[in-house]
């Protein structure tokens, strides 16, 4: 059974103000995440992704549908039973939250006095915690004097003290250099791996989804555009928001004005070849087009590793008879798409 499930959520924002529309932030959202899984939620600023998060922690009730947390229904449920969804779930930020005038250790055991443990509970889960995500060192420390990777390892600390079972990471990473996320998403995977917690990650990164989840939504003004294992959606984008977001990582077919730049410096046909799976095709590829006598030259694309696949695309410029050129083409054919950039 599905750890977090939606049914048909929409969340309607009354008008502000008389005359003003009302917003519909989110419309129709059906989603499962499994338990263990890495699920990332990717949508530009306004998409809905917020919104998403309030709802599932119970920060807010939807407008319409149904939202279940480990069995238990969220939606319309009074506020004191709540409590026990919330302690199930941990949360991290994109600006870490963290209490400023507490030492690191005292953030960490934050959630744990309010949950009433004992000083020997709270001072061996802290002492725990501190170890597990590197900061053992820095327990006395107050959050000023912490990088902004240590600061957002402390709200991991502090999400996982009273052992939930969801981790929700909402921009965790995007106030953080691309070095200090690579170190937080390892620290995410461990998380994940070793503790068997399930992490729902909102981003507008492609980056984070691709380095971390495996499975993704992508949302669009308040809905779902499609959602899917992360290597089909990287590999072939349906929707031309998915596309969008595979573009920042992935090189794929030039758009127009790099095939203008192409063509400026290329002559021949200009050919992109994806392949999915294993680089068995472009190698038949490469072979059909050296033994029809077609001189080729890889001008744009590359190769791209995601969730232990390949898959890519390679733009050719290719010199030699048409004839002979389709022939190597269609022999090469098999999990190989062809696109002839006009
Ligand atoms: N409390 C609210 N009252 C009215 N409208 C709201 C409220 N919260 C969000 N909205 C609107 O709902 C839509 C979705 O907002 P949301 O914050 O969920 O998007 P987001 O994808 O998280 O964007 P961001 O990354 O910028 O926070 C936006 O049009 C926003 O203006």
């Amino acid at each position: 059974m599905a750890l977090i499930t939606l049914r048909s959520v929409t969340k309607t924002y009354p008008a502000a103000r008389k005359g003003n529309l009302a917003v519909n932030a989110l419309e129709d959202i059906s989603l499962e995440i499994e338990p263990g899984e890495i699920f990332g939620i990717i949508g530009y600023s306004g998409a809905g992704k917020s919104t998403l998060v309030r709802l599932i922690n119970g920060l807010e009730t939807c407008t319409s549908g149904d939202i279940t947390v480990d069995g238990r229904s969220v939606s319309g449920v009074p506020e004191r039973k709540l409590k026990t969804l919330r302690q199930d779930i941990g949360m991290i930020f994109q600006q870490f939250n963290l209490f400023s005038s507490k030492t690191v250790r005292n953030n960490i055991a934050y959630p744990l006095r309010v949950a009433g443990r004992s000083r020997a509970q709270i001072a061996e889960r802290t002492n725990e915690l501190l170890e597990f995500t590197g900061l053992a060192d820095k327990a006395d420390s107050y959050p000023e004097q912490l990088s902004g990777g240590q600061k957002q390892r402390v709200g991991i600390a502090r999400a996982l003290a009273a052992s939930p079972k969801i981790l929700l990471a909402d921009e965790a990473t995007s106030a953080l250099d691309p070095e200090t996320t690579h170190e937080v998403l390892a620290l995410l995977r461990r998380v994940n791996q070793e503790l068997g917690i399930t992490i729902v990650v909102i981003t507008h990164e492609m980056e984070v989804i691709r380095d971390l989840a495996t499975r993704v939504a992508v949302m669009d003004r308040g809905r779902i555009v499609e959602q899917g294992e992360v290597f089909d959606v990287f590999s072939n984008p349906r929707q031309d928001s998915s596309r969008r977001f595979v573009s920042t990582v992935v090189r794929g077919v030039p758009s127009a004005a790099e095939l203008q730049a192409l063509r400026s410096r290329h002559e021949g046909r200009l050919v992109t070849l994806s392949f999915r799976d294993g680089s068995a095709s472009q190698a038949a590829v490469f072979l059909e087009l050296a033994a029809a006598g077609v001189d080729f030259e890889l001008v744009y694309g590359g190769i791209n590793d995601v969730a232990g696949r390949a898959f890519g695309h390679l733009t050719l410029a290719l010199k030699g008879g048409d004839s002979a050129i389709d022939t190597a083409l269609a022999a090469a054919g098999h999990g190989l798409k062809v696109t002839e950039l006009g």
